[in-house]
């Protein structure tokens, strides 16, 4: 006897694609507007990910940074280790971290990929300097600023803008017997950690079932914007309904949004913290960019239902760091 299948069965193939233009257009409606807010609710709270189109970022900068991890990673490592991450200032965690460094959870092989964090610059004579996440950026001294420096100082620029404007969106979202005001997101995007990391996969075979370009894991902070390399592959989200894995191949024009958990718990689980991983490729070579808005370090976030949990940001960022970063991650402590 055959049984009907639930909806929650099937499986989806792709996570939803959102264009947000129409919230930005001063011609169009408040419905059309609307519907970017439903639309951008349905997929945080039902995956966690979506698919973000209409953003106005132009495809010259996407991908001028892209072009800056490519020649990043060319630098011979000995010039990739005079920028390690352990040479930055105090906790200001800056720089480059090689393979093999992170792991997410017990059970699993360290990262194949190679990093480098680029983050909010503070000069080394700011008080804060050399506090978690705060200090000045490490620029490896064989690239020009020209070709490095500056293309990733205005991606920074244009990510903090749409990171606000998705802030606005995802605040009207909200279940309205919160009684939460449009504006009550803006705030942990005043002077932010956000860091942003060029990501280098080199291929490889992978022979062990426990090792990942990037393991499964949960993004730390507030909102997730990843750019990936048009033609390659990996990115997969879990869907817990079907507990299966969704591949997220890069679509072109488009930026690939995640909730973080510090969204999470802000949000008292409303929008979702997807779990997700990068499988690496045996002959391809896979750059990406994610740029996390972690958000206003010393801000106590409180839940937004009304409960009364409240988060202070840069701790739970920093312990959550400590905890996947091994040896790297004692500096954080
Ligand atoms: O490289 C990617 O596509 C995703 C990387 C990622 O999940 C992360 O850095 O948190
Ligand atoms: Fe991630």
């Amino acid at each position: 006897m055959g049984s009907i299948q639930s909806v929650a069965d099937i499986a989806p193939d792709a996570i939803p694609t959102v264009d947000i233009s129409p919230f930005t257009d001063p011609d169009s409606s408040e419905e059309a507007k609307q519907g970017v807010v439903n639309a951008v609710r349905h997929a945080c709270t039902t995956y966690g990910f979506f698919y973000l189109a209409g953003h106005g970022v132009g495809e010259e900068q996407r991908s001028s940074v892209l072009q800056c991890a490519k020649i990043l990673f060319d630098l011979p490592r000995e010039e990739l280790m005079e920028v390690w991450i352990g040479k930055s200032m105090g906790k200001s965690f800056r720089g480059y971290e090689p393979p093999g460094i992170q792991i997410h959870q017990e059970g699993l092989l360290p990262d194949i990929k190679e990093a480098f964090s680029i983050g909010h610059e503070v000069p080394a004579d700011h008080p804060d300097a050399g506090t978690f996440s705060t200090g000045p950026n490490l620029w490896p001294k064989g690239l020009k600023d020209q070709d490095f420096r500056t293309p990733i100082m205005e991606y920074q620029a244009t990510m903090l803008a749409l990171s606000k404007l998705l802030l606005k969106i995802l605040a009207r979202g909200l279940p309205k017997a919160w009684e939460n005001p449009p504006d009550v997101m803006d705030e942990v995007a005043i002077n932010p950690s956000m860091p942003m990391r060029l990501l280098h996969y080199a291929p490889q075979e992978v022979l062990d079932e426990r090792q990942f370009g990037v393991g499964d894991h949960t993004d730390f902070g507030c909102i997730t914007i990843l750019l990936q390399e048009t033609g390659t592959k990996g990115l997969e989200v879990w869907y817990p309904p079907t507990e299966t894995w969704i591949p997220v191949p890069p679509k072109e024009n488009t930026y690939v949004i995640n909730m973080g958990d510090m969204m999470q718990k802000w949000t008292a689980g409303y929008y979702r913290s997807a779990r997700h991983r990068v499988i690496t490729s045996g002959t391809n070579h896979r750059y990406s960019v994610p740029w996390f808005l972690n958000g206003q370090l010393k801000l106590k976030c409180k839940a937004l239902d009304g409960s009364g949990v409240e988060t202070i940001v840069g701790e739970h960022i920093r312990q959550r760091l400590i905890a996947t970063m091994g040896e790297t991650g004692k500096a954080l402590k």
